[in-house]
């Protein structure tokens, strides 16, 4: 699902040198990328969230491809059926022109001109798995942190995405509730059989949820299990 062969993004305007990536992935699943502050973890997945060249302006060489698609060929809004991004500051996810939690999750799977029944399972079913479900009817400007990074990747999986991002996209949950969320997240990949592909600081606890790991560091890629 993932090919990434010398692959190079260099900012437009880098002072550094930008290192080149080696990542192949291909089986449905969860597997994580885990880097320090700085390393490029965010700036990774938006290169596979689409965000290139518009949003990401600079120069990529070598061979990048997800699901078989070129970085940089599609449009953001053309990979958002496919691919979905969570970052790690739900306020900014937010599409800030709902009334309701149920009214959120469902605004993406209202844009692909789906039946209403449709587009009700897909919200149930997502608002379930991130357990939401008692959200469901409040406004999201009213939710805690922990409640709109929920919502947020209620919102994702409510696509049903072939590939799903999170980056530190736990940060406001509980030990308990990120533990909860990363069992559910594991079984959906392999339900949808999609993947996951989780940016990380700390290992701990998410690479005991993971079937595959990296190290991003100094601009290479190391295999960690
Ligand atoms: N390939 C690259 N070449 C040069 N600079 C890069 C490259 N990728 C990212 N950067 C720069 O490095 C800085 C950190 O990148 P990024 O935010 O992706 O890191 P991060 O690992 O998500 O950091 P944090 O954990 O602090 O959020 C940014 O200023 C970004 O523009």
């Amino acid at each position: 699902m993932v090919t990434l062969d010398d692959f190079c993004y260099r900012p437009r305007h880098a002072t550094q040198p930008s290192g080149r990536l080696n990542f192949h992935y291909s089986l449905p699943g969860m597997v994580a990328i885990f880097g320090g502050n700085g390393s490029g973890k965010s700036t990774l997945a938006q290169l596979l969230a689409g965000w290139y060249p518009d949003f990401l302006p600079g120069e990529i060489s070598g061979k990048g491809q997800l699901l078989g698609q070129p970085i940089g060929l599609n449009s953001l809004v053309e990979q958002s059926q496919t691919i979905q991004l969570v970052q790690q500051a739900p306020a900014l996810q937010l599409s800030g022109c709902t009334f309701s939690v149920e009214e959120e999750v469902a605004f993406g799977p209202e844009n692909l001109c789906l039946s209403e029944h449709a587009i009700l399972q897909r919200v149930d079913e997502a608002l379930t798995l991130t357990d939401c479900q008692g959200l469901r009817h409040r406004h999201p400007a009213t939710l805690s942190g922990g409640e709109s990074q929920r919502v947020v990747i209620a919102s994702a999986l409510a696509m049903q995405p072939r590939v799903l991002l999170l980056d530190e996209a736990f940060s406001r949950l509980t030990p308990q509730a990120t533990r909860r969320l990363l069992t559910v997240l594991a079984a959906w990949a392999q339900q949808r059989q999609a993947l996951i592909v989780l940016f990380e600081r700390n290992p701990q606890p998410v690479i005991d949820y993971c079937q595959a790991a990296w190290q991003l560091k100094a601009g290479e890629l190391t295999p960690l299990c």
